[in-house]
């Protein structure tokens, strides 16, 4: 494994989405302008490094939709990927929209299929000269049964990812993860060990498990794996079949919050500074304390 990035000053935009519904051409044209103008910088004039967008943004979000609006990526990590040869409708718009940009773009997730018949939820990332550089499929499904509450089955027509990954950029090393996945402690913590300084997830939590866990867990995994933690969230739309909590959230190593929205479509912008993340590691050194030989299993896979 090479050597993280040394992790420098940058700006994070999280889009959170609106106006996604049952026209994909609608959506993505929607995506890429709102991505277009949040590229030319935030309340300061600042551009920022990275752009990211939310879980299933070109689809309504649903195990119904996913197969409908699953496109074919084709992508093999380690193996060259040729975007004008792509099927992938979204992964052409994403890579022009961060050639066009040149930034940074994580393309929040969508349903992806594959030769063999399985459909997942998966996220793309492009460098800033438009080349799809690393996807992640959400490994772990949303199947949750609250009565009376929420019932919701994605592994009714999605099949779970089977590798964890991070991508690197000249300014860090930036985890991976869709959602759920923050439910999984693991996940983060196997990206933090191999050198990730920040973990971005889109996710798409629920007015009911929103404002029970959506802050608390992305501080908790910043907090236990002194990182930098940030999820993209679509807007609220209460005439959807699922109501996003929407909230899209920063939160720095030390647990803080540096930054959130509300439901409404919005952009939040974070100017995202290492001094915190050394500073955390050097006052609570949890990172350099840890009793393997006390857990031993819990080492397996780092
Ligand atoms: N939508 C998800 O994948 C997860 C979620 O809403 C939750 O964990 O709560």
């Amino acid at each position: 494994m090479a050597a993280a990035p040394t992790f420098k000053p940058f700006t994070l935009a999280l889009v959170q989405l609106g106006q996604i519904g049952a026209d994909k051409a609608a959506n993505l044209k929607h995506a890429r302008d709102v991505v277009l103008k949040t590229a030319q910088g935030g309340p300061t004039g600042k551009k920022p490094d990275l752009i990211v967008l939310p879980e299933c943004f070109n689809s309504p979000y649903g195990h119904v939709h996913f197969p409908v609006y699953a496109e074919t990526i084709g992508y093999e990590p380690g193996q060259a990927y040729d975007v004008a040869k792509s099927e992938s409708e979204s992964v052409k718009l994403l890579s022009a929209t961060a050639k066009e940009t040149g930034v940074w773009l994580l393309g929040g997730s969508i349903p992806e299929k594959t030769p063999d018949g399985k459909v997942y939820n998966t996220s793309t990332v492009y460098n800033p000269q438009g080349e799809l550089i690393a996807i992640h499929r959400k490994v772990h499904l949303f199947d949750i049964d609250i009565p009376g509450k929420i019932k919701f089955k994605e592994s009714e027509t999605l099949t779970g990812g089977t590798t964890m990954n991070y991508f690197d950029t000249d300014f860090a090393r930036i985890g991976l993860g869709i959602c759920y996945d923050v439910r999984f402690p693991e996940l983060a913590a196997v990206s933090a060990r191999k050198g990730a300084q920040i973990c971005i997830y889109p996710g798409a939590f629920n007015t009911t498990t929103g404002p029970l866990h959506w802050e608390l867990l992305q501080r908790a995994r910043a907090v236990d794996n002194q990182i930098f933690f940030a999820m993209c969230s679509p807007a609220r739309d209460l005439n959807a079949g699922y109501h996003a909590y929407g909230h899209s959230l920063v939160s720095d190593p030390m647990g803080k919050i540096v930054g959130e929205l509300q439901h409404k479509e919005d952009v939040l912008f974070v100017d995202i500074d290492p001094e915190v993340f050394h500073s955390a590691r050097a006052g609570i050194p949890v990172t350099t304390q840890r009793r393997f030989d006390v857990y031993p299993d819990v080492s397996k896979g780092f």
